[in-house]
């Protein structure tokens, strides 16, 4: 199931150094709370690199929370997040810092909604999605024409991988605000794609499509992980998508871990069950 590429590659998109099999992400004993709401309570598990790891449960269960205490936009009272990306062998504790430091560490992520320049062309998205990695003199560049070409093609370079990946060439030159909704979703992607990140976070990147569109989505997440080898946390509600796409499932009910397995061990888990696939069932 991948989508034929049609250039040979020349940049890892994938920026992590730890070898498969290894800790990517460890989270470990995370409490967050607002004001009586306990969002996350003692929540700890492991993201293993070259996984896709899906993180589950019911509405409010405190999916999207756990994705702002990795990515810098909630910092939990308690517990540590710890990244690794292999890089000299350095970690990095992730709950006090601000989220453009831990993006610059290489944590990319999308929304639930699209936060795209709907104004702006795919390739002018894409091309601002490598802005942590450019100069001053080339985001400025890509408004008004003026130095740092050189530099600008480099990016230039990448970004055209993306758009290979992702099957993007028709609509390279297309306003975003023009393209449907599963497209958009689709460039929403190669931005986080185009930061080059060492962790992946897709927050609902399925929601609001219809079945042919998820089961595209879900190709490209696959091909992201298979062919540019990208660690990544899902968040989705789809569970034939989860249970189809991932290695590793957690499941979160009312901010509290209530398992944490494979997909098949989590399917046959009483309290996903009763928790989750049950309720969905009704
Ligand atoms: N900024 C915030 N201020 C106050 N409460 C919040 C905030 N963010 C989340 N919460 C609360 O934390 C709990 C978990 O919410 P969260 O959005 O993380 O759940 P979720 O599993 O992502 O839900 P959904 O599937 O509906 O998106 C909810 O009770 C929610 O109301």
């Amino acid at each position: 199931m991948t989508t034929g590429l049609t250039r040979a590659y020349q940049h890892s998109l994938n920026s992590s150094a730890v070898p498969s099999g290894q800790p990517a992400l460890e989270v470990k004993d995370i409490g967050l709370r607002f004001g009586g709401v306990h969002a996350l309570a003692d929540v700890g598990f492991t993201v293993t690199q070259g996984h896709i790891h899906a993180v589950i449960g019911p509405n409010g269960a405190g999916k999207s929370s756990l994705l702002n205490c990795v990515s810098g936009l909630y910092h939990p009272q308690h517990g540590s997040i710890v990244l690794h990306t292999g890089v000299e062998g350095t970690s990095h504790e992730l709950t006090k810092l601000p989220p453009y430091k831990i993006a610059r560490l290489g944590v990319a992520r999308s929304f639930q909604n699209i936060e795209l320049f709907s104004g702006l062309t795919v390739l002018e998205n894409l091309m601002l999605g490598r802005h942590i990695h450019m100069s001053k003199s080339v985001l400025a560049s890509l408004v008004w024409l003026g130095p740092a070409r050189r530099q600008e093609i480099a990016h230039r370079a990448l970004v055209e991988e993306v758009i290979d990946l992702l099957s993007l060439q028709p609509f390279r030159h297309k306003s975003v605000g023009s393209l449907a909704y599963g497209i958009q979703k689709r460039v929403e992607l190669g931005r986080a794609l185009c930061l080059q990140p060492a962790l992946l976070l897709l927050d609902e990147p399925m929601a609001g499509m219809n079945a042919e569109e998820k089961e595209d989505m879900a190709r490209y997440i696959l091909d992201v992980h298979e062919l540019a080898g990208v660690t990544v946390i899902l968040i989705e509600h789809d569970m034939a998508v989860v249970m189809d796409i991932s290695n590793r499932v957690s499941v979160l009910d009312f901010g509290r871990l209530i398992a944490d397995g494979t997909p098949d061990e989590v399917k046959a888990n009483p309290k996903v069950v009763e928790a989750y696939l049950g309720a969905e069932e009704h």
